[in-house]
């Protein structure tokens, strides 16, 4: 104590008289004030600065486009974007043919006419599609969808023999037997417990199954379908359009990035398989087979050598272009035809005459081709509820879109489907299910065809597209003769929630029974 007060006394009493220069306690605390002051205007000026200039270059870049006149700091439209309505979007559509928002200062422009859709979409000079953005991170950088321009075309025409007519015939055969697999447990579960469900896993898990049947046939074992079954839904939640931009553990995008590891192990292994089999003369009899057998033919002039590895992010991207889509689809083609009697009374009708009177004759392609009715109601569902309603892109450049709007470079630029899909002028009552639209060949609908957006345009058109009508119709007309299906109503039955694509809110509760045949 005695020292310490020595010490205080000679250390204080001397600085301030005899030695005021030295100033040592209270000019030090002085200054350290003045100093963390100083610091904090600073950083305070810097912050506005940043404010500022965010605000500046969004008015900037969105120039006279209807939108909001400030960005909120940041974030943007971030809450927006992560519980995404239909109503939203209508809204956003209806502002305008060209609309702007901004989410973590991504500038966005949203296109709603038919006219600024293709032209994005048939533009690749200027933008490319950037899908959402969690889609790098789960489906690996280097997987071909990625690629660009001509390195694009080519490596996608070589993956055009994977869905010529005789592949889908050969794929026609296994989803039946997947389809009616999937049916008899429908039915099995509905005889236990009769009351309405829920079929959207159920539907998921049916397409799941028959997709990976159709790539990997028996290559994947049971186990297999069933673990990427489950933990594919981790991946559908991380398609929101702008995610949180760190993947940490527990994120979306983590648990996303999770289950695509998962997937890939599995679709390795099946690639391996299906080289082997195919290597010891086994005829084709999946997707992978078709593929090696093309890569195996000596008169095949395209690119011959692909790793396991590729092959596998090959087979992963159709899975995850496919499986909310056409589980949209499906759900969806459940619903309407409950709710519309007359139309699945008609597809009953061609159904039994294209099955020559058997209802238990499985499906051939030469059948669906004779299937118009079911078709049409195939390709008007699908336009009513589109399950993709837009398609994320990306400028490469300024990309002068019209005369007096350019979009920056590096900006998202995303054009509506369902506008064009639901455009009066050409589908007059756009809203109801008319399947009768298709059949007439001098009918608007089919006048029109640049309006059908279901599959895009341009150079990256779905590359899927007959599989997946050809897969929800032959499920469907399946369904028609070996179902009866009841739709219990709920208030939430026509809204719609979007979650990737779009389902209805309360997840379309059906009640089934077997059909009795007469
Ligand atoms: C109802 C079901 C489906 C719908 C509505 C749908 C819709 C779409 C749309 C809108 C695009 C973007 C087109 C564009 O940017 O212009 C697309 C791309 C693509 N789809 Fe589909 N699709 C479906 C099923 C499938 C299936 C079954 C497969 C594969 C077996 C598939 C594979 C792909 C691929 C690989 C791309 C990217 C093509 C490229 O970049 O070149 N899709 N699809």
């Amino acid at each position: 104590m005695a020292s310490f007060k020595d010490h205080s006394s000679q250390a204080s009493m001397p600085s301030y008289t005899s030695q005021p220069s030295y100033n040592i306690p209270i000019p030090s605390l002085f200054s350290a004030a003045a100093g963390s002051a100083t610091w904090l205007y600073t950083t305070l000026a810097i912050v506005a600065s940043l404010l500022i200039l965010e605000q500046s270059v969004y008015r900037y870049k969105k120039r006279h486009l209807p939108g909001a006149t400030w960005t909120i700091p940041v974030i943007g439209k971030f809450a927006d974007s992560m519980k995404p309505t239909m109503e939203g979007y209508m809204k956003q559509w209806n502002s305008g043919a060209l609309s702007a928002i901004s989410v973590f200062n991504i500038f966005i422009v949203m296109a709603s006419t038919n006219e600024f859709a293709r032209k994005i979409l048939n533009s690749p000079n200027h933008a490319e599609p950037c899908l959402v953005h969690s889609a790098k991170a789960i489906l690996s950088p280097d997987n071909w969808v990625f690629l660009t321009g001509k390195t694009h075309v080519e490596y996608r025409r070589g993956l055009n023999g994977l869905f010529t007519r005789r592949a889908l015939s050969m794929y026609v055969q296994l989803q039946n037997v997947i389809t009616r697999k999937h049916f008899a447990v429908w039915l099995e579960d509905a005889k236990k417990d009769p009351s309405a469900k829920e079929i959207m896993m159920t539907a998921r898990n049916l397409n799941m199954e028959t997709s990976l049947k159709v790539f990997c046939g028996n290559h994947l074992p049971d186990q297999a379908t069933y673990e990427i079954s489950e933990k594919y839904w981790n991946i559908t939640l991380a398609l929101e359009l702008v995610n949180f931009p760190f993947a940490f553990p527990g994120t979306k995008v983590y648990k996303a990035k999770q289950a695509s590891k998962a997937a890939m192990k599995w679709l390795e292994l099946a690639v391996s398989r299906s080289r082997v089999a195919v290597a010891n003369g086994v005829e084709p009899e999946c997707m992978l087979d078709e593929w090696f057998k093309i890569l195996n033919d000596p008169t095949y002039k395209g690119r011959k050598e692909f790793t396991d590895r590729e092959m596998a992010m090959v087979i992963f991207s159709f899975l995850f272009a496919s499986q909310d889509a056409m589980s949209s689809g499906l759900i969806y083609g459940f619903q309407h035809l409950a709710d519309h009697p007359d139309i699945l009374a008609k597809i009953r009708e061609e159904q039994l005459r294209v099955r020559g009177g058997d209802p238990d004759k499985p499906l051939t392609m030469e059948m669906l081709d004779a299937s118009t009715y079911l078709m049409a109601f195939v390709k008007e569902t699908l336009r009513v509820k589109p399950p993709v309603t837009m398609v994320p892109y990306k400028t490469t450049k300024a990309f002068p879109i019209s005369d007096d709007y350019t979009v920056p470079s590096n900006s998202m630029v995303i054009p509506s489907f369902y506008m064009s899909l639901h455009d009066p002028e050409v589908y007059p009552q756009p809203d109801e299910l008319q399947p009768e639209r298709w059949l007439d060949p001098e009918g608007s609908a089919n006048k029109n065809p640049r309006n059908y957006l279901v599959f895009g345009s341009g150079p990256h058109r779905c590359i899927g597209l007959e599989y997946a009508m050809s897969n929800i119709a032959l499920v469907l007309a399946d369904a028609s003769m070996m179902l009866e299906w009841e739709h219990e109503l709920t208030p939430e039955s026509d809204k719609v929630q979007i979650i990737a694509t779009l389902f209805p809110q309360d997840g379309c509760k059906l009640k089934l029974r077997p059909r009795q045949h007469v």
